[in-house]
């Protein structure tokens, strides 16, 4: 546990913050004024920092959080909380964390939603002390460590996006803007209210910027700012002079909501950031309607990003992860959180994968040399934000050679029928020669992560730099010369010359040879004397320790020199570093998904712009990777418009969810341009997806589950199109049978009917089926089983037709219930059953209800006069003897009625 004491740098005179005698005195709250002046640097950086942000003060090598930040910090870290000095009366809580150590700390606090502001110290407290003994050394907040403004490799998940989000609303329109800062990445699009929470879902981000009180579906890390934040005037106004266009048309067609969104975005950015100068590409629009919109809740339940344990392991995602890069990872996240729409977009990546997948050997080889390739847009995200270290620069000398090879090796591979897009990313690696070339020159093979340490600058890059290093590297042999010399002139063979961090260089010898060095024609200067030991100077040795620490320092600012110009050069070649990292990034995802097609024998699905969905021999690729090999039972699915709607009925555990969702998830896949586990598939464009799972497997807070069940089920009412896909599993299960069933009735109807979505619907009430003779495109399916022996065996065959039974206790059985439970069970279902014969069951009668669209054709709003009159109460006007006449008057209203 690091304990909050601040080491060598405590004896430093600017390093306490003094809160110390003079202070103690004060009994009213922190007063600038009267404070010492390291106080009042601190009182006056935390104001700045504001009551959200922890402020890190640093003080020689740590990092002290002093008063309430200390008090949260050590709670939110373990770590210890001391003590220091007296303000206004009372003590000083303190806690601190070791400078080299910081990033861990605050990757920690950041993980618990603290805000982390850095006061660092901007001068050498040498240059302090020149202004007096008591002079304080200069520290500014150099950033503010946010959730979604993060660049550090050790702050950051390296295969996961890390967004930055804004939301403003201009003139009742909406639109979002995001950022990763880590990578450069700016855009933004319009967002109608429905699809505001399927957008955050998506862009998932790990801080939204929002005007405060803004109303915002879903739990995101908000970060509140004043409303003026996103006015679009001045919105437009940082935009042009940050990417230096004299008109915001040439960066695209934004709407006003648009600019404010990335305008507020951009000021955080730069608040938060500071003097460093993060890169950020112009931003680019995304038009409404080119992605699958998927919301919230489906991709919880159909687990496409994370498990329902919050783990990507297991997920889609997950699954379908064959990337050997950090980037490609984080794109192929990317493309399956937003699946595309546009068949000629699907086709081109597909034809990519294809010929990845025809093409083994050439995906081999590229598999291979991209595994070597480092983390090409972060490194230079951190070099460009002035956080970079050598060793980035030696990853991007790397990655980019590596990626010229790829490229020129890809440009020679047989490939059958190279699709246009190799063409175009082959095109936009590169070139990086010039660069890497001179990195190479420049840099030693394994560069480290400090720049003040030196030591990663090659020999032979700058002939002056290696002509300081050898004169400091050659001190011991100097020295040792040096040393035989003296030897020789004293004739003392036990003559040494020793370092000390006091003395520095000097010669010793023992105090029975001293004399000789005392002699007043000596060469020597008398140093030191200790009791076994006499300790003497000479002028060669100090000229020569001089030069040693001279070369030394003069060493490390050259390598500092060479380290700032060769970032400049990086920087400059930023533009052509994207490209290539961008095209390797999509060379990663399209071969591993080429890879697991050949593994698991995917096919390429036909994506077109028609309405048919047929899969054939589909599986569910996260549970038929789970089983063991040959075990999953393929099954087919066609909603084409004949029979659009499928109901499927069976037991539980019979495979009727796993069925619902692997078609989900194909869809899914062929729009994110990958092949898909079944023998064919052909996909009209889905343009959203709905996925909802019957209440009692859907735990949320706050709302009871089967009103979460009816709000997702409402929203998906109101949503879906003739495009959309809809997966209903079990809806209605939450509540009592009678309204269970009632409510599944009319949503089934209502997809079927109203919004002609494809729609597959599994429930346990049988007394549906009865809606097949009455819509005409609405299929019946179900899953095989069979009662072996009295046991139940799962088939997890999906066929034509309905469930004869439920087998629900042959399931209870199965699931180990006591053999007495169960056949109580069967006694009181017997009873049951008899009714229903008697009585036509709960559905009786359902068939001559009029069709969903009939009854809704047949709604006119009735008149109500207890509505019209309520409606027409003006509260603020009524005395209370008025209204207690008009409850009077409004009970009358009812009664009647
Ligand atoms: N096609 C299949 N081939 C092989 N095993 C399958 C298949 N479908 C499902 N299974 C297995 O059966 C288990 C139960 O499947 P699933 O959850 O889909 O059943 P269900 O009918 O939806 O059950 P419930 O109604 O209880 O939710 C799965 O975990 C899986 O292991």
């Amino acid at each position: 546990m690091p304990t909050a004491k601040t080491s060598a740098s405590d004896a430093a005179p600017d390093t306490a913050p003094d809160t110390g005698k003079s202070d103690m005195a004060e009994k009213t709250a922190p007063k600038a004024a009267a404070a010492s002046p390291m106080m009042q640097q601190f009182l006056s950086l935390k104001a700045q920092a504001g009551e959200s942000a922890l402020l890190f003060f640093r003080m020689g090598d740590f990092f002290e959080l002093f008063f309430d930040d200390a008090v949260r910090a050590a709670a939110a870290l373990d770590i210890a909380l001391t003590k220091r000095g007296e303000h206004a009366g009372e003590p000083v809580p303190m806690c601190g964390v070791p400078a080299h150590s910081a990033e861990s700390y605050l990757a920690r606090l950041i993980a618990k939603d603290f805000r982390v502001a850095i006061a660092d110290q901007v001068e050498d407290p040498a240059e302090a002390k020149k202004r007096g003994s008591k002079s304080v050394v200069r520290r500014e907040i150099v950033r503010v460590v946010t959730p979604g403004t993060l660049t550090e490799e050790a702050l950051l998940d390296a295969r996961a996006a890390n967004h930055l989000a804004a939301l403003a609303e201009v003139g009742g329109e909406r639109a979002l803007a995001w950022c990763d800062m880590s990578t450069g990445g700016f855009r933004t699009a319009p967002v109608t209210p429905d699809a505001l929470g399927a957008e955050l879902a998506r862009l998932d981000p790990a801080e939204l910027i929002v005007a405060e009180g803004a109303d915002v579906p879903g739990e995101w890390p908000l970060t509140p700012l004043p409303k003026g934040d996103f006015d679009s005037a001045r919105g437009e106004a940082a935009l042009k002079s940050r990417f230096a266009v004299g008109a915001l048309k040439g960066l695209g067609d934004f709407t006003r909501a648009e600019i404010a969104a990335a305008g507020a975005l951009l000021a955080y950015v730069e608040a938060t950031q500071m003097a460093a100068a993060v890169r950020l590409r112009a931003p680019e629009r995304e038009l409404p309607g080119g992605f699958m919109a998927i919301d919230a809740a489906t991709r919880e339940s159909l687990e496409i990003a994370r498990t329902a344990k919050g783990e990507r392991k297991g997920s889609l995602t997950g699954c379908l992860d064959e990337t050997r890069t950090a980037a490609g990872a984080r794109l192929l996240a990317a493309d399956i959180a937003a699946p595309l729409t546009d068949p000629a977009r699907i086709a081109a990546r597909l034809d990519l994968v294809a010929a990845f997948e025809a093409g083994g050997a050439v995906r081999g080889t590229l598999r291979g040399d991209l595994k070597a390739v480092p983390d090409l847009e972060r490194a230079l995200g951190r070099l460009a934000a002035g956080r970079g270290s050598p060793r980035d620069l030696g990853q991007l000398r790397d990655g980019l050679m590596r990626a010229d090879e790829i490229r020129d090796r890809l440009a020679v591979a047989t490939l059958l029928g190279p699709p246009p897009m190799l063409a175009d990313l082959l095109a936009a690696i590169g070139p990086n020669g010039e660069l890497t070339g001179r990195l190479s020159r420049a840099l030693v093979p394994e560069p480290g992560l400090s720049v003040n340490e030196g030591g990663f600058v090659a020999e032979g890059y700058d002939e002056a730099l290696d002509e300081h290093r050898s004169l400091a590297k050659d001190a011991r042999r100097h020295i040792a010369a040096l040393e035989a010399e003296y030897r020789s002139e004293t004739g003392v063979q036990t003559l040494r010359v020793k370092h000390n961090n006091v003395l520095g260089y000097f010669i010793e010898v023992a105090p029975k040879h001293a004399d000789a060095l005392m002699a007043a024609d000596s060469p020597y200067t008398h140093r030191q004397t200790l009791a076994n030991a006499v300790r003497f100077n000479s002028e060669a040795l100090a000229e020569l320790a001089t030069r040693i620490a001279q070369a030394q320092s003069r060493a490390l600012s050259l390598e500092a020199e060479h380290f700032a110009a060769l970032r400049e050069s990086v920087v400059a070649h930023a533009p052509v570093i994207e490209r290539t990292a961008a095209a390797l990034a999509r060379l990663d995802v399209a071969a591993g998904l080429a890879e697991l097609a050949a593994r698991r024998g995917w096919v390429r699905p036909v994506v077109d712009g028609g309405h048919d969905f047929a899969v054939e021999k589909g599986r569910h690729p996260v549970v038929e990777a789970a089983l063991q090999s040959g075990t999953f039972v393929a099954n087919d699915c066609d909603l084409s418009r004949a029979q659009r709607a499928w109901l499927v009925t069976g037991p539980n555990m019979a495979g009727k969810s796993t069925f619902l969702r692997q078609n989900a998830l194909i869809a899914i896949m062929a729009q994110a341009g990958s092949f898909v586990p079944a023998a064919s598939a052909r996909i009209g464009v889905v343009d959203r997806l709905f996925s909802r799972v019957g209440a009692s497997d859907n735990l949320a807070e706050g709302r009871s589950t089967f009103m979460v069940e009816m709000v997702e089920t409402a929203a998906i009412l109101r949503q879906a199109t003739d495009r959309s896909l809809v997966i209903l599993d079990e809806v209605g299960r939450g509540t009592s049978t009678y309204d269970g069933l009632a409510i599944a009735w009319a949503v089934l109807e209502s997809v079927h009917d109203e919004l002609r979505a494809r729609c597959l619907f599994a429930s346990h009430y049988h007394e549906l089926t009865a809606l097949a003779e009455r819509l005409d495109a609405l299929a019946l399916a179900t899953v095989r089983v069979r009662e072996w022996k009295g046991e139940l065996v799962f088939l997890h065959e999906v066929i034509a037709g309905a469930a004869d039974r439920s087998y629900g206790l042959a399931v209870a059985r199965l699931a180990g219930m006591p053999d007495g439970a169960v056949k109580r069970a069967g006694e009181v279902l017997a009873k049951l059953e008899s009714r229903r014969a008697e009585t036509g069951g709960i559905a009786a009668g359902l068939e001559d209800l009029p069709l969903f669209s009939a009854s809704r054709a047949a709604e006119t709003p009735a008149a109500d006069p207890l509505r019209e009159r309520l409606g027409a109460v003006r509260p603020d006007e009524l005395t209370p003897r008025a209204a207690l006449d008009l409850i009077y008057e409004l009970r009358g209203l009812a009664e009647e009625g």
